[in-house]
Order: C-alpha cells, then structure tokens, then sequence
C-alpha cells in the first residue's frame, strides 16, 4: 500500500535520512522507533508530503507522491496525522472539530459520520464540550477522531501519547490500536518509546542516526537483532565474551558450552561476544556458575539484578520479586537461552565506533 523506497533527506548539507526503505500493507499498523534525532519525525514529515526528497521515492497505492523535485501537497494525499501537541481548535467544540475533517461531504453526511466517530472514540455524552474543558486522554480521541474522518488511506501519529501520564499512556495506545485494526486502516507510529513501539505495532523500523537499522516484527527485533545497534537499543542485556565451538551451533562462554538456534558463520576458535537478555539468566539449583549480586531495581513483579560473574563479567537477571537478594549475596544461575545471538568482536568494535 505504501513504499518508502531509498528516500534521502537533508537540511542544508546535512543528510538527516539516509536512503530508508519499507513498506506498509493494507491495515498495518507499524512505528518507527529510535533515539532522539535519528530522523524520525523527518520521514514522517516526508511521507505526509511537508518534506521534499533529494534521493529516493514515496509510492501510495501505486501513485509517487514524492521524488526529487516532485512533491503532491499534503492535502491531495489523503493521509491523516495526529500530533503530540493534540492540534485541536480551541474555539470549535467536539463535534465541530471532528465535523472539520469532514468539510467536503453534505450536512447529512457529516452529521451521521460525526455520530459514529464520537461513539468509535467513545466521547457521545460531551460532543458540545470545548477542548480546554477535555483531559489531555479526550483531547487526543478527539484529535484521532478528526484524523480518521476523511478516511485517510493511512494514518501518521507523531509521538501521540507522549503528554500523557503512563497508564493512560498505555491505556489509549491501545484503544487506539483496536479502532484503527477495527476500521482496517494503514498507520505509521513514531515514537522513542519501545514498550510503547512493541503493544502498538505489527512491524517496528529501528532508526539510528538516518539510517533504516532492521525493520521486522516486535519479537525478531527483540530476539534477533540484526546487528549490535539494535541490540544496544532493544531491551536489556549484556555481551558477554566467548569462541565459536567445534559444532557450529556453539558458543564456550563462562557457562560453559552454550548451543543455539542457528549455525554461526565463524570458523571455530573465533572470538564472539553473545547477547544476554535478562530473562535467558535463571536460577540454578544444579550446576551453572555462582554470581554476586552488584545492583538491583525493584519493579513490582520482578527485580532486575545487575551480577557479577567469577571472571568479573556482567549479566543482568530478570527474577520474581518474592525472592529478595541483598547487594554483594552470591545466586546460582544459569542461562536459558534459544535465540543465542552473537556478533564478532570485530563487529562490536565497529558497532561502538
Ligand atoms: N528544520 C530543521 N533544520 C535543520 N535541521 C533539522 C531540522 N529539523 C530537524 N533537524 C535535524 O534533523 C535530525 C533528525 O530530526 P528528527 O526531528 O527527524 O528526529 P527525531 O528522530 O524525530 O527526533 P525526536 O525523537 O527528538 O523528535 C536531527 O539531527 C535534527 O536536529
């Protein structure tokens, strides 16, 4: 349904976005995720037509919307957007900002389109209220609401919850989430949040310094991170050193010889580091290595424990709460890991470069 293909885009001389790449199907919903200032919001401006290309394409439905020197104005592309900042009318109530999507269609029309949209974002009973005297959670159903009354082919959302508090955070992401599958439209979620990234999307596109670094479902990004970029950025983890095993599906570590999922493509011997995630760590009643604990945070259900293994490496523990260590008390574990991800060292050097 849309291609982004190879765009590049600069302000003055400085490429911001370097030569990305995607796709979107019919009723996905995805998000770009990635640190501040990696080009983001960039590629969105670019997609919804406020930000010219100087390489590359943005294909909707089979027409270019933008190439260099091309660009079909935002309004001719029937793309909705739905802003951090709400971007409501303050001086329209409900009813008559969800009604300005709708301008090009007869009052009876709009009337019964406005209907349906304020029972979809579940705001009926204060259709006459005017945004100053909505929360911040009803402003941005209200915001959504005008955004989907065009009936766009797809739908842009530029950091939506960030000015809300968690839980509502939470809450609405994914009530948004359940009307745009309900409606079957198309969405593109920026965002540097990747919990928030992870319950939103079918498809995540991990962005570092302009460039496209692994687009793929939640769990791949998460379990198989194409390279240490994506692995520094997703989730919590340590590397933790080893060789290449005379099988090729194995890695010697401090654990002793671990085996993966997959065949590495080093010779045996080479030094590698693997990927740790805290919930491959678990406690071990036979067998494993004995850790101390060096830090812990406490998160309700689970602490996450920083360890110190006999090398003076470093895992961390993800570990149900109800057993409390204390700092400097030693645990035995082990690790349980089926997606044994490793990068050469070579690879991590480059990758800290
Ligand atoms: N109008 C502009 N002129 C010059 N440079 C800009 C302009 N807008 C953005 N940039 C730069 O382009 C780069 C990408 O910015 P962009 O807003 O796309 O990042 P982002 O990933 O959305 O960041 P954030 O999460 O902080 O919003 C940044 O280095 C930013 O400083």
């Amino acid at each position: 349904m849309l291609q982004v293909q190879e765009i590049q885009c600069q302000y003055q001389s400085d490429i911001v976005v370097d030569k990305v790449s995607f796709h979107v199907n019919d009723g996905d919903i995805c998000s770009l995720l990635g640190p501040s200032g990696c080009g983001k919001t960039t590629i969105l401006r670019a997609i919804a037509g406020f930000q010219p290309l100087t390489h590359g394409k943005v294909i909707l439905r089979d027409h270019c919307l933008s190439q260099p020197g091309k660009l079909v104005g935002p309004e001719q592309r029937n793309i909705g957007m739905v802003f951090q900042d709400y971007a409501l009318f303050p001086h329209l109530s409900v009813k008559d900002n969800i009604r300005f999507g709708l301008r090009k269609q007869n009052e009876r029309e709009q009337n019964s389109a406005v209907k349906r949209l304020l029972e979809l974002v579940r705001l009926e009973g204060i259709a006459h209220r005017y945004p100053h005297e909505l929360s911040g959670g009803q402003q941005q159903r209200v915001a959504l609401a005008r955004a989907l009354a065009p009936s766009p082919d797809l739908l842009l959302l530029d950091e939506p919850f960030s000015n809300l508090d968690t839980e509502l955070r939470k809450r609405l992401s994914l009530e948004v989430r359940d009307i745009l599958k309900e409606l079957r439209i198309s969405a593109i979620l920026v965002t540097h949040d990747q919990q928030e990234a992870f319950a939103f999307s079918d498809q995540i596109g991990l962005l570092h310094g302009g460039k496209l670094q692994q687009w793929d479902i939640p769990f791949n990004l998460y379990h198989e991170p194409s390279n240490r970029t994506v692995a520094d950025f997703i989730g919590e983890g340590c590397f933790l050193p080893g060789v290449i095993g005379s099988e090729a599906n194995t890695v010697t570590t401090e654990f002793g010889t671990l085996m993966g999922n997959r065949a590495y493509h080093w010779p045996p011997g080479t030094p590698v580091e693997i990927l740790l995630r805290p919930d491959d760590i678990v406690l071990s009643d036979f067998g494993g290595i004995t850790a101390t604990v060096v830090e812990k945070v406490f998160s309700g259900s689970a602490t996450l424990y920083t360890l110190s293994l006999p090398t003076g490496s470093r895992v961390e523990a993800l570990l149900p709460s109800h057993r409390n260590y204390a700092i400097n008390e030693t645990v035995q574990i082990n690790t349980e890991a089926d997606h044994l991800i490793a990068f050469s060292r070579e690879e991590l050097l480059q990758g800290s470069a």
